[in-house]
């Protein structure tokens, strides 16, 4: 029997990309291929303002991007849960609090104890797992950058990522220049838990990152088909990142 997880990405979002988009549905595919996991969802997590990163809008114009490009995705759901607290939060906790919200709702009696605006991120289809007693997974979905990002001295606690790899688990996309397998090799803790962790190929190799999308908006060049038309629109329309509209 597969087991069904929730794949939930965390980052800036600044903006989203379409590759934000296309890691979800190369993971769900290549799980769905591999036989071991049922995709039930994914969550997108735009992290806090407090986060202070160089060049970031506020998470109110990074969730209305969020917003328009996933209109007409019916899997994939915006949770603007991690961008209301009082300040920034680590990933294990984003990770605990939305599946023990999930698993919540689905032991609560006619789900009397879960607020509203609770539901809006979690999965349509997830009343199908009411009273069959299996628990749902949430793993974090991330590109191998993020994943390189927990040898950084000092910016992930040792028992977070333990956590993070040993209950929940990992879906990493390959990046270009990147090498997850070796990076794993080299890490106890991941080695550790290797069985958690699944690297999916991108074969259709691409450089898009947000921050060359920036660079090019500040210099007025074309990020048609590397971001949604919608965001484009956006973007242009409330002037972020120094953007002039010159064309879509
Ligand atoms: N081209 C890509 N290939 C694989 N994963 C990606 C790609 N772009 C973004 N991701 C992943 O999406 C998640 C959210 O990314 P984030 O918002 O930090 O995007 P980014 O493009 O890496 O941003 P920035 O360039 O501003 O650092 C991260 O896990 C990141 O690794
Ligand atoms: O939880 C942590 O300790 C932790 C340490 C560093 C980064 N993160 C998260 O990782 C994401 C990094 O995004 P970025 O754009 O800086 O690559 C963002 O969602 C952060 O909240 C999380």
């Amino acid at each position: 029997m597969r087991t069904p997880v929730i794949l939930l990405a965390c980052g800036c979002f600044n903006p989203t990309t379409n590759m934000h988009l296309r890691m979800f549905e190369i993971a769900r595919d290549y799980l769905h291929r591999m036989g071991q996991y049922e995709v039930v969802g994914g969550i997108i997590s735009p992290v806090h303002d407090a986060y202070g990163k160089k060049e970031l809008v506020s998470a109110t114009h990074r969730l209305n991007m969020i917003k328009l490009s996933l209109q007409g995705n019916e899997w994939v759901k915006l949770s603007d849960w991690e961008s209301r607290q009082e300040t920034w939060t680590r990933t294990r906790q984003i990770l605990q609090y939305h599946q023990n919200q999930i698993n919540a709702y689905l032991k609560s009696e006619n789900n009397v104890d879960i607020n509203e605006d609770e539901l809006k991120w979690m999965p349509d289809n997830i009343s199908r797992y009411c009273g069959t007693n299996q628990g749902i997974i949430v793993k974090l979905l991330c590109g191998a950058d993020l994943l390189e990002s927990f040898g950084t001295p000092g910016l992930w606690a040792d028992d977070d990522i333990e956590s993070i790899v040993g209950q929940h688990g990992l879906i990493v996309i390959t990046r270009c220049n990147m090498n997850p397998t070796e990076f794993i090799y080299n890490s106890d803790i991941l080695t550790k838990y290797m069985a958690n962790i699944t690297i999916v190929t991108e074969w259709i190799r691409n450089e898009i990152s947000s921050t060359k999308i920036r660079r090019a908006l500040r210099r007025s060049e074309s990020v048609k088909y590397l971001i949604p038309d919608i965001v484009i629109e956006y973007i242009h329309k409330h002037s972020l990142y120094g953007s002039q509209k010159t064309h879509l």
